[in-house]
């Protein structure tokens, strides 16, 4: 049984709770349509929602689009008022005292369209001000994020002049630039090569080892939630369905494997095994993905390499759980789970 929600755990001994969620709520009204299109209803984007984050702990929200995470995210950085529920950061109540959340956490929206205007250094310089560094402090610290960031050659660049990855990088160096015990970062790496994504990855973690900072941070991204996070919630419909540990979460599918049987252009109709086989699939295109035994996966992979079908076969890989198979067997609608 999932437990609908990711309240209080006994797993990490000694931990320090930095994030408490309870019972949050946030509906979005519906809107009587004007003309001829038809009205929208009201969507509860936040139905319920209970997690503790611990102190030095890297929290990935993970969901397909619309699940609820921004929504989520907007309510822990005071941006966004629920309806009902309790936030409370390193102490504070964020729901009655919302002001505070800017001297508590470095936020990073899906978009960051107000320091387009400025310069690659002086948007994280300027950020490093408004955290209360001296200018000298605040160039300083702005110089040795964009370095650490490989930013430096871009410095002088307005972020409206830079591509879109690049402006996600400078965007990522103006959060990370002056201290906060917290980030609350939404798709921070959306956009990026690998190695802007490996850099940003250091970066937190580095933050996080020599500083104790606390990460809560969005992704689509299957294979960085896996390597980067300490736990993760999955979210779906506004509610969270899972929340664990990635190999804990991957425990929840078992030992299958993972079959994905990609075909040149049809697969043999006439092969009665593959009628079968095709019963249990997730067909995508020319893609067959199954979940599996491992007992099952080997028989079935001597069938389709030594039979007729082995002609019509294009690839074919074996692979054990990922977290997209998780959010499939939690029954989740299995989209805008981006592979990368
Ligand atoms: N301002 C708004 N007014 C009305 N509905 C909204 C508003 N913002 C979001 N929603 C709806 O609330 C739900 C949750 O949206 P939210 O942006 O939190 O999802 P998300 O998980 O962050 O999605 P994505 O991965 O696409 O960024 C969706 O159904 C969305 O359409």
């Amino acid at each position: 049984m999932v437990e609908a929600g990711c309240p209080p755990d006994d797993g990490a001994a000694g931990s320090v709770t930095a994030l408490a969620v309870r019972g949050l709520t946030k509906t979005y009204p519906g809107r009587r349509a004007r003309g001829r299109s038809r009205d929208q209803p009201a969507v509860r984007a936040s139905d319920g929602i209970a997690l503790d984050v611990h102190r030095g702990e890297i929290f990935g929200l993970l969901g397909p689009n619309g699940a609820g995470k921004t929504t989520l995210v907007r309510q822990l950085t005071g941006l966004l008022r629920p309806d009902e529920g309790s936030v409370s950061l390193l102490g504070h109540d964020l729901v009655r005292y919302p002001r505070r959340a800017p001297r508590l956490l470095a936020y990073l929206g899906q978009d960051a369209t107000a320091i387009d205007e400025l310069t690659v250094s002086l948007a994280a310089e300027t950020a490093g001000r408004l955290r209360g560094l001296e200018a000298a402090d605040a160039r300083r610290a702005a110089h040795e994020t964009l370095d650490e960031l490989g930013l430096g050659e871009l410095a002088a660049r307005p972020l409206k002049r830079l591509s879109g990855g690049e402006r996600r990088l400078a965007a990522v160096g103006a959060t990370l630039t002056g201290e906060r015990p917290v980030l609350v970062l939404d798709e921070p790496t959306s956009g990026m090569d690998p190695v802007a994504r490996r850099a940003v990855w250091s970066a937190i973690d580095r933050r996080r080892a020599e500083r104790g900072a606390t990460v809560v941070l969005v992704t689509h991204n299957v294979i960085e939630a896996e390597t980067v996070l300490d736990r993760v919630a999955v979210l779906d419909g506004g509610r969270v369905i899972a929340c664990d540990t990635p190999g804990g979460l991957k425990s929840l599918v078992g030992d299958e494997v993972r079959l994905d049987l990609v075909w040149r252009e049809q697969p043999p109709a006439a092969d009665p095994a593959l009628a079968r086989l095709r019963e249990d699939a997730r067909i995508s295109g020319r893609r067959w993905t199954l979940r599996l035994t491992p007992e099952r996966a080997r028989a079935v992979v001597t069938t389709v390499t030594a039979g007729p079908a082995f002609g019509a076969l294009d690839d074919f890989t074996l692979a054990t759980p990922s977290l997209e198979d998780v959010y499939l067997a939690l029954g989740g609608r299995g989209e805008g789970l981006v592979k990368a």
